[in-house]
Order: structure tokens, then sequence, then C-alpha cells
């Protein structure tokens, strides 16, 4: 059968064990949290004793105090899991003690007294990512609390013993448990809520106005012991149009190990998001004014004034516009020397005399076919044109309305390849840039990215640092 069908995948996402180690700095902002959101209920009971009779105890409004946690350590587990491991965890929780018995004689005697409990530690949480209702769900509830030490201290000297006692052998047993619920059931919910904040953060990410990216799950996330990965579908929605899935086949090893995040994109996808754009009537480009001008005058020939006196009759840059469009949705695909776009454009200079009305004098088509390089630097998205080819489809201008003046055709074939498809590219480059900066991409500390194209997908592989105000905020908000 060949690898598993991965067919319903346009988009993998891969995080490796460098990566998981980076944002195990950030779990203990999680634990802390954790501890902090953590409501515990009053534990009250009665206990008979030997000398006292009956005595009922109650310890009320539990609070965790300080807490420190040293180093945790993080492992991808073959079996789906990501164990975490933090090894002495210093919590001081405070409270009332309430304590009292019914004498002998039926003294009822009742105190209260405020006490800290010193604690130390270790939590193990082992997470389970799974495929729930097409979304990563991250199930934290394999967590387990071992408490090295609880030792009760009373305020003031007043402390009887037999109270300490009840509370060594008694009373701590039933904390624990209790610390152990609410503990685990705060970081299940934040594991849960961590997974639904990426999920959201990424959907965001992918979309811009009526286009976007249906990213849920194609498959569960795998584990393995040096990386993580999700699966998605990676199909392009718009309005009620939606992308056909893609037959690209997706193999583990197209991808490595060394850097900590990868994104594998199917050609598809680029195809799909460029017939969005085209029917979204975003492929469509104005120039005028001193970009016209540097356009119409990048080489200051003799043929060149000549061209430009008959296109302009000497209207100003200032009263002419072209505008370029694509006449029909771009084909793009994928290999090795770059991102291939093959479109129809139509470009139409049309000038507005002062006083008279405007005329259309020149409109061009042309299959356009050019290859482009993408990169990321400095926060900016950089395409570069690595080869361009061009054929006439149709040509009007109404200074040369027989078109018998060649000199004419061949400079206008020379602005359009040499400075007319750069001009283009570099707006795609500015919108592209922009879109993705106003999606917060620009907040991410992105290192040496890398933007790799081969036959049919791109890759997308990177390191980061975790710009931790990010999860602060997030956690902030959950606070
Ligand atoms: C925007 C990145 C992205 C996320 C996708 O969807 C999801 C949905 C849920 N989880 C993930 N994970 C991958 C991932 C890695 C790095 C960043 C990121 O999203 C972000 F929110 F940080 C960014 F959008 F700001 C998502 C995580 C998934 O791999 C795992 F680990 F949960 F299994 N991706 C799909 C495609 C793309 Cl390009």
């Amino acid at each position: 059968f060949g690898p598993f069908p991965y067919s319903a995948t346009g988009i993998v996402c891969r995080m490796t064990k460098p990566a998981a180690l980076l944002l195990n700095q950030e779990t203990a902002q999680v634990i802390q949290a954790a501890f902090r959101n953590a409501n515990f209920p009053n534990i009250t009971g009665e206990k008979s004793m030997r000398l006292l009779g009956k005595v009922a105890y109650g310890l009320t409004n539990i609070q965790v105090n300080d807490l420190s946690i040293e180093q945790s350590e993080v492992e991808l587990r073959e079996d789906n899991a990501i164990h975490i491991t933090i090894k002495n965890v210093t919590a001081i929780f405070k409270g009332t003690l309430t304590y009292g018995y019914a004498g002998a004689w039926f003294l009822k005697f009742f105190h209260s007294v405020d006490f800290e409990i010193d604690s130390s530690i270790d939590l193990q949480i082992n997470t389970e990512l799974r495929c729930q209702k097409d979304k990563v769900a991250a199930d934290a509830s394999d967590c387990y609390l071992a408490f090295h030490k609880l030792t009760l201290h009373l305020q003031g000297d007043k402390e009887p013993g037999w109270l300490k006692q009840l509370f060594t052998d008694f009373i701590s047993f039933t904390l624990k448990l209790v610390l152990k619920r609410e503990v685990c059931k705060e970081i299940n919910f934040l594991a849960q809520m961590l997974a639904n904040f990426v999920q959201d953060l990424a959907e965001n990410f992918v979309q811009d106005g009526d286009i976007k990216l249906d990213i849920s799950l194609a498959s569960a996330p795998l584990i393995k012991a040096n990386y993580l990965e999700s699966h998605h579908k990676g199909l392009v929605l718009y309005k009620n149009y939606s992308g056909a899935f893609s037959d690209s086949v997706f193999s583990p090893s197209l991808l490595t190990e060394s850097r900590m995040l990868y994104f594998w994109l199917s050609e598809h996808i680029l195809n799909s998001l460029a017939l969005a754009a085209f029917l979204d009537k975003r492929l469509v480009l104005t120039i005028r004014g001193e970009k016209l001008q540097a356009l119409f005058e990048a080489e200051d020939t003799e043929e060149q004034q000549k061209a430009v006196q008959m296109i302009f009759q000497g209207t100003s840059y200032n009263d002419s516009v072209a505008k370029v469009w694509s006449l029909s949705h771009p084909q793009i695909s994928v290999q090795t020397e770059g991102t291939i776009v093959k479109s129809l454009v139509a470009v139409e200079v049309s000038i507005f005399p002062p006083g008279e009305d405007p005329k259309m004098v020149l409109y061009i088509e042309k299959e356009t076919t050019v290859t482009i390089q993408a990169a990321y630097a400095e926060k900016k998205l950089i395409l570069h044109p690595v080869d361009s080819r061009t054929e006439f489809k149709a040509f009007k201008c109404t200074a040369d309305p027989n078109g018998n003046d060649p000199s004419l055709r061949n400079f206008l074939q020379t602005i359009i390849s040499v400075v007319g498809i750069p001009e283009v590219i570099s707006s795609i480059e500015l919108t592209l840039t922009s879109l993705l900066n106003s999606k917060g991409l620009h907040l991410f500390d992105i290192k040496n990215p890398e933007i790799i194209t081969r036959e049919g997908y791109v890759i997308v592989q990177l390191d980061f640092s975790f710009p931790n105000h990010l999860l602060l905020g997030f956690l902030e908000e959950r606070l």
C-alpha cells in the first residue's frame, strides 16, 4: 500500500525536541498559574481521640502563598504522550485551622488559629495530544503529585502536640487528596486552554477577509522520541468555494530534525490561495505618478523617449494611470528552482488630459511565467524573481492602431519584463509582509528561517526564541 495515505493533509507542522525544551522553560509559569488558580475547598472532619473524645476540625480558605519551581524536564514518548517531570516544587499553603471538642463534661471548646503548611512536591504530568472534533486536544488527566514534606505550622507557639499528631496522621491524608485533585484539575484545564489558544491564534493567522485556510486536523497528532507532528487539512475556504483535497503526499522523511519548527505545505494550497485571491479581486495593481514614470523612464534611450511621447502625448504622469491585473486564475506550481507562477496578465494605460475626457492609450495582454524564490529576513518577506518569460497575447495602442511600429512593441516588451514584473512582485512582497505582521508574526523571535521549495511542496523551517510576554499575556488573561 505504500506510505500511509496522507492525501487529506495539506499542511504538516513538526515541533522537534529543541522546541519542546524551549517551550518547557515556560512550563513553570503554567504550573504556577495552576496552583494559584486552583480553588481548594474547606476540609472538615472529626476524629474521636482517646483522651479528648470527639474532635472536630476544619481547614478553611486554604491558599497557596509562595511557590518555587526548580527545573522541569520534558520527554516526548512514542506512546503519544508528553511527559513533564517537575521535582521539588516548594509551596507554602496558608489558611485557618479551627478545631474543638466536646469534653466529657459537655465542655464545648473551639479554637481557630492561622496555619502555614510547608510542602515539597514532585509533579508528574503525562499529557496526551488527541484529535477531538478535528482539533488538537490536550489531555493532562494523567497527573500525579508526590509529597515529600507536608508540615503544619500553627500561628503562635501554642501548638497542642495532639493536634499536630492528628494533622500528621490523619488530616494530611485528606489534604494531599484535595491538593492533588484541584492542582491536577487546573493543570488539565490550562493544558486544554493552551491548545485552544494555539489553535485560535493559528486560525486567525491563516485567515484574511473572506479567504481562510481550514487547519483542522486530518489525523491525530503524532509523537516520536525527537519530535511531535500535527497533520492539518489545509483546505482553502473562500466564501462558499472550498478547495478540493490535494493529492500531494507527505512522508515523514521529507522533514529533518535539526531545526525547532517545520511547516510542510503542499503546492495545492498555494494554488488554491491564488485562485481565492483572484476570485476576491485582489490581483489588481494600479501604478501612477512617479512610480509610472520610473517604469517608463527606467532606461533613457531615444527609443524610450519616442515611445513615451507616442503613448502619453505630452500628458503628465500625474494625469496617467497604468492598471495591471490577472485575467485568469494564476497557476502555481512548486519546483526546486522556486515557485512558478503562470498567469495571463493585462496592462492598461489610460491618460486624463486636463479638460479632456480620459482615454485608454495602451492595452497589452501577456502570458507571464515567473519563477520566484522566497526568503524571510528582518521581519520582512522577500520575493526574488529568478527567471521570467512572457508571451504577447494581445496588443492595442491608440498611437499605433495597426501596430506596425516594432520599436514601440520592443520597448514595451523590455519595460514589462525588466521593470514591470519586478514592480508587481515587490508590491506582492509588501502586501504579504504587512499581512504577516498584521497577524503578529513580527512579535515572534524567528531565527534563520529557511523557505525550501521542492517538486509539489514548500518547507518552512526555523528556530525561535519564545517571547515570554506572549505566554504571560495568555496566562494573565486566565488568572
Ligand atoms: C500558524 C502556524 C500554523 C498552525 C496550524 O495549525 C495548528 C493548529 C494547532 N496546533 C498547531 N501547532 C503547530 C504550531 C506550531 C507553531 C506555532 C503555531 O501556532 C501559533 F499559534 F503559535 C502561531 F499561529 F502563532 C502552531 C501545534 C501542533 O503541532 C501541536 F503541537 F499541538 F501538535 N498548529 C496549521 C498551519 C500553520 Cl502554518
